[in-house]
């Protein structure tokens, strides 16, 4: 455990990325593609598989627009129809699961019915945890073929015991979520050190990993990818667009949406274990347009680190400034 008391927090806020020489003549060479499995995507990110964040709708748009999307675990009984409709349209699927009893003959029945979605990620709160394990290992023994992501983790230890479980990919990030409470009522988690556990993490890491959680601002997502995420997925920055299943709420002739979390009382219907919260977001007009601004953000991101594609952010050196980049917009 030394490691956690002799290591440098710090948080995107703390932190400037430093810019090298510039080689490409406009910013539209930079490539800001991603592999993420066996497919490539746009832009290395992925919005929260949660129910106010994506639903079918919104999924089928980022799939047939070359975006990683992943469906939520919410309406279990859809999850089937719900792969069938993706492959019919020949669209990747892309599904969470849980590891309550139940999962596993939902597991069972998808390989009775021969659906293998391309992706599945195990979305739970504590994701080390030898439940989490178990189920890795049986998703692997039955569905072969899918692409296992696991989390949510928060240590180096957690990547080693998931990956070696056969985990392809590890999601890392417990409590930095905006709508998240469970740094208060718990005491635990990542919150304000996001960005320093996903560094832990990605040392011990030798498949990809996913930052989840704590995206404020745009060149957030560079610095994740400059901490070692492959994807980061993020929830109240892409809550509030008019494909989000939130409703719009006027106040003062302002626009919000809904955004709440999955640990909430409105996601589970009873104030029981809740560790999040409904809040408003900003309402933001289409996601279209926030998209295609991430990934412009992310070709300038590219051409400051001095290189044409996402690798050249990796190698970049960084300052550690503590909270202070945005004093000079006070
Ligand atoms: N990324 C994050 O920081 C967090 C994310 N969430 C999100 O909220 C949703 C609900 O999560 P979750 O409650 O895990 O889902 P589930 O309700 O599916 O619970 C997961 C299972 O693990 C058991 N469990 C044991 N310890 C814990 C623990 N500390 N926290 C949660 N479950 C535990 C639960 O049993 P029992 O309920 O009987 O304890 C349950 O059987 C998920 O989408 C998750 O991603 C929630 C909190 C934090
Ligand atoms: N502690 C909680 N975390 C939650 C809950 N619902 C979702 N989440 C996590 O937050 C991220 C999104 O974070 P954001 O900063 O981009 O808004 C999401 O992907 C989950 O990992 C919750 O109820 N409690």
């Amino acid at each position: 455990m030394s490691n956690y008391f002799s290591m440098e927090a710090f948080d995107y806020d703390d932190i400037q990325l430093v810019p090298n020489k510039c080689i490409i003549k406009s910013r539209k060479e930079a490539d800001t593609s991603v592999k993420f499995g066996s497919r490539t995507f746009k832009i290395p990110v992925v919005p929260a598989n949660m129910e106010s964040v994506i639903d079918e709708e919104l999924a089928i748009w980022l799939a047939e627009h070359d975006y990683y999307y992943v469906m939520h675990r919410f309406q279990p009984q859809e999850r089937a129809h719900f792969i069938k409709i993706m492959h019919e349209k020949g669209l990747f699927a892309s599904i969470s699961v849980g590891i309550k009893d139940e999962e596993y003959d939902f597991i069972d029945s998808l390989v009775k019915q021969n659906l293998v979605p391309e992706y599945i990620t195990i979305d739970v709160a504590h994701g080390h945890s030898d439940y989490v394990i178990k189920m890795i290992h049986y998703i692997k023994d039955k569905l072969p073929d899918s692409f296992v992501t696991a989390g949510n983790i928060a240590t180096p230890e957690a990547v080693r015991e998931l990956e070696n479980a056969g985990a392809d990919a590890t999601k890392v990030g417990v409590g930095p979520g905006r709508a998240c409470i469970t740094k208060l009522k718990t005491g635990f988690g990542t919150g304000g050190w996001q960005l320093a556990a996903l560094r832990m993490c990605a040392k011990a890491a030798s498949k990809p990993l996913i930052a989840d959680g704590g995206i404020r601002h745009n060149g957030d997502i560079a610095k994740s990818i400059r901490f070692g995420a492959s994807m980061v997925m993020i929830g109240s920055l892409l809550a509030g667009h008019e494909e989000s299943p939130g409703h719009v709420i006027d106040i003062d002739g302002k626009s919000y949406k809904q955004y709440w979390g999955s640990a909430s009382e409105v996601q589970k219907g009873a104030y029981k274990n809740v560790e999040g919260k409904q809040m408003l977001v900003p309402y933001r007009g289409s996601i279209k347009d926030t998209l295609r601004e991430m990934q412009e953000d992310l070709q300038s991101s590219i051409s400051y680190a001095g290189g044409r594609d996402l690798n050249s952010i990796r190698l970049v050196d960084y300052v550690i400034v503590k909270s202070s980049i945005l004093d000079g917009d006070k």
